[in-house]
C-alpha cells in the first residue's frame, strides 16, 4: 500500500484547546441558564436574541418564506425516512419467555425515552434534512416530547425558515433558537426556559460533538456524529467524475470534513486529482471543500480490493462508497461504516436526503462500535423477570452460593429468607 496523499496531522494542542473551550461553555450554561445561552449566541452567531423559545406563529410564518417546491420535497423526504424507520421498528420486538428453569419468566420490554433534544446544525449551511432525520425517527420510536434546536442563520437572524418548516413537518413539539456547545449544555441541564431532556441526538461540528462527549452520562447521547467523512473504494472501472465529486460532496460540509480515496488504480488517482482541482474552482462551496481536502484528504493506492477492504474496515468511515467491478462481493466483506453506498449510481447524496436511511452517522472511527440514528436509538430494551415460589427454590442454590463467593451476605439472605 502506498499513500499518494496524506492528511496534515492534527495538533494535540488544538484538541486540548477545544476541550477547554467547550468545558467553559458547558459550565457557564449550567450555572447561568438562558442568559448564558443568549450571550453565547451573540458571541458565536452574531445575533442578539430576546428569547430562546421559537413561537408557533414564527413556525407558521416560515411556510410563507420558503418555496412551495421546498415544502413538497421535504414532505417527500420525510415520507421516505418515516417508511424506513417504521420498517426498522418492526424488527424490534418485546421478548417474554419461560426460562428453562421451571417457575421463572424472563423478558424485555421496549420503552421509548420520555424526552429528547434534537440538535440541527446551522452554522455553515441550513440543514433541514438533518431536522427530518432526528425528529421523524424519534416520533416513530414513540418519544412523547421531542425538542428541536438550531443556531440562527445570519441572513435571517433567526432559524432558517426551511429548517423551521422541516422541524414542523417532522413533528417537533418545541423549538429553540440556540446552537453549538451551549445548546447541548442547555438540553443536558435545563434552563429557565428549557426542561432538560433524557437523550440528545443529532450531528454537529467539532464544538457540538465535543460538548456531547463531555455531557455524556449526565444525559444520553446518540453517537459522536461529527464533521462529515467519506471513504471511496474504487478500482479501474470507477467513473473518475463520480469519485471526485463524491469526495467534494462531503468535503464541502466543513473544513474539518474528510475525504479518503482507496484505489487499486494509479490512472484513476491522476484523473480524480485533476478533476478535484477543476471542480473546486467551479463550486461556490469550493473553498471549504478545498480546505478540507487539503488538510484531511487522503489517497491510498492498494495492491488489490482485499487490501482496500482491510483499510476501510480499519478506518471505519461515516460514509463508505463502493465503486468497483465487484461491488456486491466487496460490500459483503465490509464491516465498519456508518452507512454503505453500493455501486456507481449510489452517491452519499441520496442517503443525505431522500433514500430513507438516516444520515446522522458516527464519525472519526466510532463506526467500529456504534451505528447511526435509528428507532432503536430512542428505545430502551428494559429487562424483567418474574419468579414463582417453585422458581425461587430452583434458582436458590446457585444464587446463594455465588453470593457467598462474593461475600455479599444480604444478597444470600434475601434468597434464604424466601426458600427456608
Ligand atoms: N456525522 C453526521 O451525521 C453529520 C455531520 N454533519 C456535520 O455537522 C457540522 C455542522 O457544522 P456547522 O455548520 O458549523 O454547524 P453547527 O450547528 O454544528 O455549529 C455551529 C455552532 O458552532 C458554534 N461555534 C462556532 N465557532 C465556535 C467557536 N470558535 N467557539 C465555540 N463555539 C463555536 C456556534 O455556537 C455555532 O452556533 C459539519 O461538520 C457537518 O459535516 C452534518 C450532518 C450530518
Ligand atoms: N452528509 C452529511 C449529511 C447532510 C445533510 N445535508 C447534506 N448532507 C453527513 O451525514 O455527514
Ligand atoms: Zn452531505
Amino acid at each position: 500500500m502506498k499513500a499518494l496523499k496524506t492528511p496534515k496531522s492534527s495538533s494535540i494542542q488544538q484538541d486540548h484547546e477545544l476541550v477547554e473551550t467547550v468545558a467553559g461553555i458547558v459550565k457557564k450554561v449550567q450555572l447561568e441558564g438562558d442568559q448564558a445561552v443568549m450571550e453565547l449566541t451573540k458571541k458565536f452567531d452574531g445575533i442578539d436574541t430576546g428569547s430562546i423559545r421559537v413561537s408557533s406563529q414564527e413556525i407558521k410564518n416560515a411556510y410563507n418564506l420558503v418555496e412551495k417546491a421546498t415544502i413538497e420535497h421535504l414532505q417527500y423526504a420525510a415520507a421516505q425516512i418515516k417508511f424506513f424507520a417504521e420498517k426498522q421498528l418492526e424488527c424490534l420486538k418485546p421478548v417474554e419467555v419461560a426460562s428453562n428453569v421451571a417457575g421463572v419468566t424472563l423478558g424485555h420490554r421496549l420503552i421509548p425515552v420520555k424526552s429528547c433534544g434534537a440538535y440541527i446544525p446551522g452554522g455553515r449551511y441550513p440543514l433541514p434534512s438533518s431536522a427530518l432525520m432526528s425528529i421523524i425517527t424519534a416520533k416513530v420510536a414513540g418519544v412523547k416530547r421531542v425538542a428541536a434546536c438550531c443556531p440562527p442563520s445570519r441572513e435571517h437572524k433567526a432559524i432558517h425558515p426551511a429548517v423551521l418548516v422541516a422541524m414542523d413537518i417532522a413533528g417537533a413539539d418545541e423549538v429553540y433558537l440556540m446552537g453549538g456547545a451551549q445548546a447541548i449544555a442547555a438540553y443536558t441541564y435545563g434552563t429557565q426556559t428549557i426542561d432538560k431532556v433524557d437523550l440528545i441526538v443529532g450531528p454537529g461540528n467539532k464544538f457540538v460533538n465535543e460538548a456531547k462527549r463531555q455531557v455524556m452520562g449526565a444525559v444520553g447521547i446518540d453517537s459522536l456524529a461529527g464533521p462529515s467523512e467519506v471513504l471511496i473504494i474504487a478500482d479501474e472501472s470507477a467513473v473518475p467524475e463520480y469519485v471526485a465529486i463524491d469526495l467534494l460532496a462531503q468535503c464541502e460540509h466543513d473544513p474539518s470534513a474528510r475525504g479518503i480515496l482507496v484505489t487499486t488504480s494509479e490512472k484513476l488517482v491522476a484523473e480524480v486529482e485533476a478533476l478535484l482541482k477543476q471542480y473546486v474552482n467551479m463550486l461556490p462551496t469550493g473553498q471549504t471543500a478545498a480546505k478540507a481536502w487539503e488538510d484531511n484528504g487522503h489517497i491510498l493506492l492498494v495492491d488489490d480490493l482485499e487490501e482496500a477492504i482491510a483499510v476501510a474496515n480499519e478506518l471505519a468511515p461515516e460514509h463508505l462508497e463502493v465503486q468497483t467491478s465487484k461491488d456486491d462481493e466487496v460490500s459483503k466483506a465490509l464491516t465498519n461504516y456508518g452507512s454503505l453506498f453500493i455501486g456507481k449510481y449510489t452517491p452519499v447524496s441520496f442517503g443525505d436526503y431522500v433514500s430513507g436511511t438516516n444520515h446522522i452517522l458516527p464519525t472519526a472511527g466510532t463506526a467500529k462500535y456504534s451505528n447511526g440514528v435509528w428507532v432503536g436509538t430512542f428505545i430502551k430494551t428494559s429487562f424483567y423477570q418474574k419468579v414463582s415460589a417453585e422458581g425461587a427454590k430452583n434458582l436458590s442454590a446457585a444464587c446463594m452460593h455465588l453470593a457467598s463467593v462474593e461475600g455479599l451476605c444480604a444478597h444470600q439472605k434475601s434468597v434464604a429468607l424466601r426458600v427456608e
